[in-house]
């Protein structure tokens, strides 16, 4: 398992997947009965009853998305996807606090052009997966949810969020000195509609869970010790529909924004990397990267 990881990884980074377009045979029903999966930072549980996957991020101190964590999280989706038996995922954390900080700041700092191409092809392609996915996707948000973080659960099909003040959810792009792309701009927009994205992108709005069920930005809360178990419930409701008609209906409603990205993938590397490389990007980078070390103190 540790040598497939290794060697998929390698493919994924060497672009060969997106050449292809599949992982290697080899990599087929590893989840075909009651299964566990460890990578760094990822773990995976597959229930060969229910059909249903538990993905639980675990990478310390706030599972930010890294090149390594986008490798890993691809290839473990990828693998599901490959199951025949698996027909639903729920995302989780493992991390107290903290659903996912969103993009790993410091790949976007101090980095050649290449690793900056690099890492935004892999962030694009965990945005594809996800939002092509033909399991059903629900997200078990137990923690804070900035950024990167709030567009992965935006990609599943339900929301299931702890409703505990202390946490918040948005894309608060705008509050770095950055700008989210427009994929990000579509995935809200398709969720909270286009007067609210607009209010929420510009001022990087971060919603309690309270004003993010109001919006529509999440779809249930729950108390925090019943997250997973609320995640599991509504996974079943969504099982009861028969495969082909949900797959296809959700291809149907997905297609135009997957295909926009699909269509202008190669612009919006280019985009990414002008942009990030500016000095004056660089530098709101920093700052803010120093500003959230100088909040511990
Ligand atoms: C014209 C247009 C062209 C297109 C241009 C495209 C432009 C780019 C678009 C980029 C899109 C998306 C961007 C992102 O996703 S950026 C990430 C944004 N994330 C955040 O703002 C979250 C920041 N973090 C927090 O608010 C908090 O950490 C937390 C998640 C609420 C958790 O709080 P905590 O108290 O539990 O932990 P804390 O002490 O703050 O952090 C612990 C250590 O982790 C480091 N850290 C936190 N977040 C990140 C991160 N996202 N990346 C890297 N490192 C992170 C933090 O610095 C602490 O480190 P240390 O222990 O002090 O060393």
């Amino acid at each position: 398992m540790a040598a497939l990881l290794k060697r998929s990884a390698s493919l994924l980074r060497a672009g060969a997947l997106q050449k292809h377009g599949v992982l290697t045979k080899q990599a087929l029903c590893l989840f075909s009965t009651n299964m566990r999966m460890f990578t760094n930072k990822i773990s995976v549980e597959m229930d060969g009853t229910t059909g249903v996957a538990v993905l639980t991020m675990k990478s310390p101190p706030v599972n930010s998305l890294s090149l390594d964590f986008l490798t890993e999280f691809t290839i473990s989706l990828e693998k599901l996807e490959m199951d025949k038996a698996c027909r639903g995922v729920i995302l989780t954390s493992a991390l107290p606090r903290v659903f996912s900080a969103g993009l790993d700041i410091t790949e976007m700092c101090g980095k050649s052009a290449e690793h900056y191409a690099a890492f935004w092809r892999a962030v694009q392609e965990f945005w594809l997966k996800l939002y092509t996915s033909n399991m059903v996707t629900v997200a078990a948000i137990n923690g804070s949810c900035p950024a990167g973080g709030c567009l992965m659960a935006l990609v599943c099909d339900y929301r299931v969020m702890a409703d505990d003040p202390k946490f918040s959810i948005g894309l608060n792009e705008t509050k770095l000195g950055i700008v989210a792309p427009f994929w990000f701009k579509d995935t809200m927009t398709n969720t909270i509609g286009n007067r609210e994205t607009e209010k929420a992108l510009q001022l990087g709005y971060m919603y309690s869970p309270a004003d993010a069920l109001k919006v529509g930005l999440v779809d249930q809360l729950a108390s925090a010790d019943k997250v997973e178990t609320v995640a599991s419930t509504v996974m079943s409701e969504w099982l009861a529909i028969p495969d082909h008609a949900r797959h296809l209906t959700k291809s149907m409603m997905r297609k135009p924004t997957r295909d926009r990205l699909v269509t202008h993938r190669d612009a919006d590397i280019t985009s990414f990397v002008n942009f990030v490389t500016k000095d004056s990007i660089q530098k709101s980078l920093q700052m803010y990267l120093e500003s959230l070390k100088q909040r511990k103190r």
